[in-house]
């Protein structure tokens, strides 16, 4: 478990973290998503103690570690493990050796070495690599056998920065299908710095977005692709594209499967006439399958009472930015994805 309360870090004059406050529980993984400034990585590296906060805590395994030193300090070090973007392996050592080197410099017997390496480059899938050396892998490779250096330690906290950043998709899903394993099979809490949605869509329990320095927005990824008017939200899912200009006015609508009413259609179109649906698309994130919907509506009618009549059914709607081009009314029948 990680908690982090009151974080900040400065560096001259400039707070660079300003008041984080964030918990990740036991085997969950976080998404901290943010643009290029934000802070992301200066918070990676106060988690990983490569920078002292300047001020409040982090918490891991239950030991605050801002107050830790010396050997205190080297022992909490072990229960973090970092994956960076790039896996940074020595090129002179072979993949089996890279693994081993942190738990050469800890001291551990050769027996048990050979035997957790073993393990190790199973779980990464590079058993039959063992013996290859970094130049003679793909990236994707190199990545899984940093993510298996990173365990040597058997850390309880993981942390990925970028990790799958400049991957192709096939290596990106194996190192993700890797994370999940982690925490679902050994129980590790895992906090990805990520600038890929995708990533997020696909693994995250939980997401924070940090701007300035700031946590501006989080939740559980299922909380958060719930709200239809939060930019995260939005980040997460964007709506799909649809005609713009005209005569009628366009809605963005949300919706989970379990929330709406599989009538909805014809039921909003009683009691708001015509309904011009103008895009769809359904997909999953955080194990909630989201639709969401561009429609268009005469534009004469009241604002609240449209959104009244969209909850009623399980819709959450939101005014779209701009008018409607050419729209003809649909059907039920074009609404497959919502049906
Ligand atoms: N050692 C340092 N000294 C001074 N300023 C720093 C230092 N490290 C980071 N910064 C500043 O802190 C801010 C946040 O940097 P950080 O690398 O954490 O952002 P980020 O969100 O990870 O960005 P990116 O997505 O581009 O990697 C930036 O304005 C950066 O210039």
């Amino acid at each position: 478990m990680i908690e982090i309360s009151g974080l900040t870090k400065t560096y001259g004059p400039t707070p660079v973290l300003d008041g984080i406050d964030l918990t990740v529980g036991d085997a969950q993984i976080a998404a901290v998503v943010g643009p290029s400034g934000a802070g992301k990585s200066t918070l990676a590296r106060c988690i990983n103690l490569l920078e002292r906060p300047t001020s409040g805590s982090i918490t891991v395994a239950g030991q605050d570690l801002a107050g830790l030193s010396g050997g205190s300090l080297r022992r909490a070090r072990r229960q973090i493990g970092t994956v960076f973007q790039s896996a940074n392996l020595l090129r002179r050592l072979t993949a089996a050796q890279n693994i081993a080197l942190p738990m050469r410099h800890q001291g551990l017997r050769d027996a048990e070495v050979r035997s957790r390496v073993a393990d190790l480059l199973e779980r990464v899938g590079m058993l039959h690599r063992a013996n290859h050396y970094p130049s003679q892998l793909s990236g994707g490779q190199r990545q899984r056998i940093g993510i298996a250096r990173s365990l040597a330690l058997q850390p309880s906290v993981l942390l990925s920065d970028e990790a799958t950043s400049g991957l192709d998709p096939d290596a990106t899903r194996a190192i993700l299908d890797l994370l999940t394993g982690l925490r679902d099979d050994l129980g590790v809490t895992i906090l990805v710095i990520t600038h890929e949605m995708d990533v997020v869509r696909g693994i995250a329990d939980v997401v924070a977005q940090l701007d300035h320095g700031r946590i501006v927005e989080q939740g559980s990824v299922a909380d958060v692709v719930r709200r239809s008017d939060s930019p995260l939200s939005r980040a997460l899912l964007p709506m799909p594209a649809a005609p713009v200009a005209g005569d009628l006015r366009t809605w963005e609508l949300r919706y989970t499967e379990d929330e709406v009413s599989p009538a909805w259609l014809s039921r909003v179109s009683r009691e708001l006439g015509d309904v011009a649906v103008l895009a769809a698309l359904v997909e999953e994130s955080g194990g909630v399958p989201v639709g969401r919907l561009t429609v268009g509506l005469d534009p004469l009618l009241d604002e609240r009472r449209v959104t009244q009549v969209l909850a009623a059914v399980g819709l959450a709607a939101e005014p779209g930015p701009a008018r409607v081009d050419d729209a003809r009314p649909a059907t039920a029948g074009r609404t497959e994805s919502a049906a």
